[in-house]
């Protein structure tokens, strides 16, 4: 089973095979997304195309021959000529830190105007910094120096397992780059959850989806990104069954808790939500991830559900799980998984 990234219908991005049992890097969350709260806070020049569209989910767009004041209309980020030496930056901040796997720096639909290399630095400042403080601070390079090509995705392996907060895209000298995606493992700051119960589910607290049965429209891991789905297409959506099974997906919750509250939400699954969900949950804090043939628990038993609708369901369960597995019947899809629990005590 492989993962889509965000936000499909996707075309799925080139990226090596699974190696044991790890995710492909180029599978894992985008932790620069702009729907994840990254941001581009700076750039050395934005004249032609804005930097923020460099973190933009989604494949890039373009039409030929669309004039505007600036020249050519780029969905990307696009310098000017330079007349002098130098080259060209963007400073990135991860809208979710955490140890990068992979890097893809996309030049989708520069052809005359792509830099001929680029390279990513990384570093990691607590708090909220400035510009200022980031220009100033210790840059890690992740990627070295590297040739693109025009019109290509170019995939650059990350070794190492350190957390960072941003990272610096350069390009020499000067040019477009339509995406910049940065493929990773959120390490959330965990002093930040206090002594609150959490979405033990969430993205940005560290939960992943591990595997699902069908991701045909759009990607499993949309159901526990931030905030709410516009559309369809920013939940997860599944094909037709026609076999008499059922569709599923498994959550590796964020740390080892206590379920209290599951949020099943259908936002915008009006036509195609599922009739009836169900919650299992496994305890795998002795290593391992938990297949089909693990011992599920119920959470919460098969319960019909409304199209379009959030739904909140009171645990009542005192079993601590790791895992958490979301059956849908028959298919059909979910906007939002939330699952609010306290954190279990360490050891
Ligand atoms: N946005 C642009 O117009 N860029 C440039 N030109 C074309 N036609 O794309 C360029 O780099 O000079």
């Amino acid at each position: 089973m492989t993962l889509r990234p965000p936000h499909g219908p996707v075309r799925d991005p080139a990226g090596t095979p699974a190696r044991n049992g790890s995710a492909d890097p180029a599978r894992l969350p985008d932790l620069a997304l702009r729907s994840y709260g990254g941001s581009v806070l700076a750039a050395s020049d934005e004249s032609f195309a804005e930097r923020q569209a460099l973190i933009r989910p989604g494949r890039p767009a373009f039409q030929p021959g669309t004039f505007g004041p600036r020249g050519q209309v780029y969905d990307g980020w696009e310098t000017r000529r330079r007349r002098d030496p130098g080259h060209d930056w963007a400073i990135v901040r991860l809208g979710m830190p955490g140890v990068i796997r992979g890097v893809v720096v996309d030049t989708a639909w520069f052809t005359g105007n792509y830099p001929p290399h680029a390279w990513v630095e990384a570093c990691e400042m607590a708090g909220h910094p400035s510009v200022a403080e980031l220009t100033a601070a210790a840059w890690t390079e992740i990627v070295p120096k590297s040739p693109l090509t025009g019109d290509s995705e170019h995939f650059f392996a990350v070794p190492g397992g350190r957390r960072y907060t941003h990272v610096r895209l350069n390009i020499h000298p000067d040019g477009g780059v339509a995406r910049l995606r940065v493929h990773g493992e959120v390490v959330p700051d965990r002093a930040l959850w206090a002594d609150m119960p959490v979405d033990l589910a969430a993205l940005e607290n560290g939960a992943l989806v591990t595997a699902c049965s069908d991701e045909f429209y759009s990607s499993p891991l949309n159901v526990i990104a931030p905030g709410l789905p516009r559309h369809q297409a920013e939940g997860w959506e599944t094909a037709r069954r026609r076999d008499g099974g059922h569709d599923w997906l498994v959550v590796r919750l964020a740390a080892p808790g206590v379920i209290r509250l599951a949020e099943l939400d259908t936002a915008n699954l009006v036509y195609n939500a599922p009739g009836a969900a169900a919650l299992h949950g496994a305890d795998a804090r002795g290593g391992g991830t938990p297949g089909e043939d693990a011992e599920w628990f119920d959470l919460l038993s098969r319960t019909a559900l409304q199209p379009d609708t959030r739904h909140r369901f009171r645990l009542t369960g005192e079993r601590v799980v790791t895992h958490v597995r979301l059956a849908i019947h028959p298919d059909g899809g979910m906007g939002r998984l939330r699952l609010y629990g306290t954190p279990a005590p360490p050891g």
